[in-house]
């Protein structure tokens, strides 16, 4: 058991789902290979549940195919469930069940569970596996939904909204057991709103807004799309000519401001504008290179949230 089937761990091709006249997802496809953690970023409603709900099984594209492992979640949703998990969304567990009673029920569910009690240490739960449902904090009640997802031991799993409500020490243990996941070959998808989370954690990075993927890349590739990714700032020790910086190549834009010179372009423009200067006598004091974050790819590439887009 366990083997990896051939073809991608998940495959989904022209998924479309609308709710009424809403169109949740237009247009959604992707290919997940196997051991990849597979982020999902986007505004509020753009889909990113709809979709990953439907990888989970959880609702049925009006158009469309999916495959995790080769199974079909519309048509196969038992044998997926010794496949893939999904993080329970939050008041699916009844508020009266111990954290102890949810465990021990969820590994009743498989044939070889991760002994829950690993899970709940990792993530931090120990001390409350005696407390209801109900009376966890709303970190505990997440780490406790991922936690779960975990028991099953699945090859896929499907992280919706990590670490929203965690402190940061919660935050940096399930990024932790991310990366364990990874290292240990489990593919993972994430749909997140943390650029940080995305950057630290993904491999590759979809980006969808109105039921479409406006880009799907590495971190680093959306970063360089995007353009302008890395911001240096300097006080030349004597005055220069800003446009002379400017026709170096790799830079986009110089100014000033007050003493201060900021320059942006690509990533090794820094190292020709540092190079250009000593070259010319001028040390750049105080210098600072910050590289490009996701933030301005994820901006340039979605729109305003509310722009909505009408059945076709
Ligand atoms: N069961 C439903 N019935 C009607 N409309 C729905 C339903 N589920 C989702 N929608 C609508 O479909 C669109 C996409 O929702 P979805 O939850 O997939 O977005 P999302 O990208 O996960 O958003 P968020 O970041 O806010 O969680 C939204 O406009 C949402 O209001």
């Amino acid at each position: 058991m366990n083997s990896t089937p051939p073809g991608p761990a998940v495959e989904v091709v022209g998924l479309r789902k609308a709710y009424g006249e809403k169109v949740a997802v237009a247009d959604v496809g992707f290919t997940v290979e196997h051991g990849e953690v597979f982020g999902i970023l986007g505004p509020n409603g753009a889909g990113k549940t709809t979709t990953v709900e439907a990888v989970a099984g959880m609702r049925v594209g009006d158009a469309g195919r999916i495959r995790v492992h080769g199974l079909d979640p519309w048509t196969e949703r038992d044998a997926l469930t010794r496949v893939l998990s999904i993080q329970l969304q939050e008041s699916r567990l009844q508020a009266k069940i111990t954290a102890q009673e949810a465990f021990e029920l969820w590994s009743a569910l498989y044939d070889d569970p991760v002994p829950w009690r690993e899970v709940a240490e990792r993530l931090g739960l120990t001390e409350h596996l005696g407390r209801r449902f109900g009376a966890l904090s709303g970190g505990q009640q997440q780490r406790l939904s991922i936690a779960l997802a975990l028991v099953a031991r699945p090859r896929v799993v499907v992280l919706d909204e990590l670490s929203t409500g965690l402190d940061p020490r919660a935050r940096r243990d399930v990024w932790q057991v991310v990366r364990d996941l990874r290292a240990g070959g489990t593919t993972v998808l994430l749909v997140t709103h943390s650029m940080e989370e995305a950057q630290s954690l993904c491999d590759r990075v979809a980006i969808i807004d109105r039921g479409r993927i406006r880009a799907l890349d590495t971190p680093e590739g959306l970063i360089r799309a995007a353009g302008e990714a890395t911001t240096m700032t300097f006080v030349p020790s004597t005055p220069i000519d800003l446009d002379a910086v400017r026709d170096l190549p790799g830079v986009t834009e110089v100014r000033a401001e007050g003493g201060l010179v900021v320059v942006t372009g690509a990533e090794d423009a820094a190292v020709t504008v540092v190079t250009d200067l000593v070259a010319r006598g001028v040390v750049p004091t105080r210098l600072n290179v910050t590289a490009g974050s996701l933030d301005s790819a994820y901006l340039d590439l979605t729109a305003a949230p509310d722009q909505v887009e009408t059945p076709a």
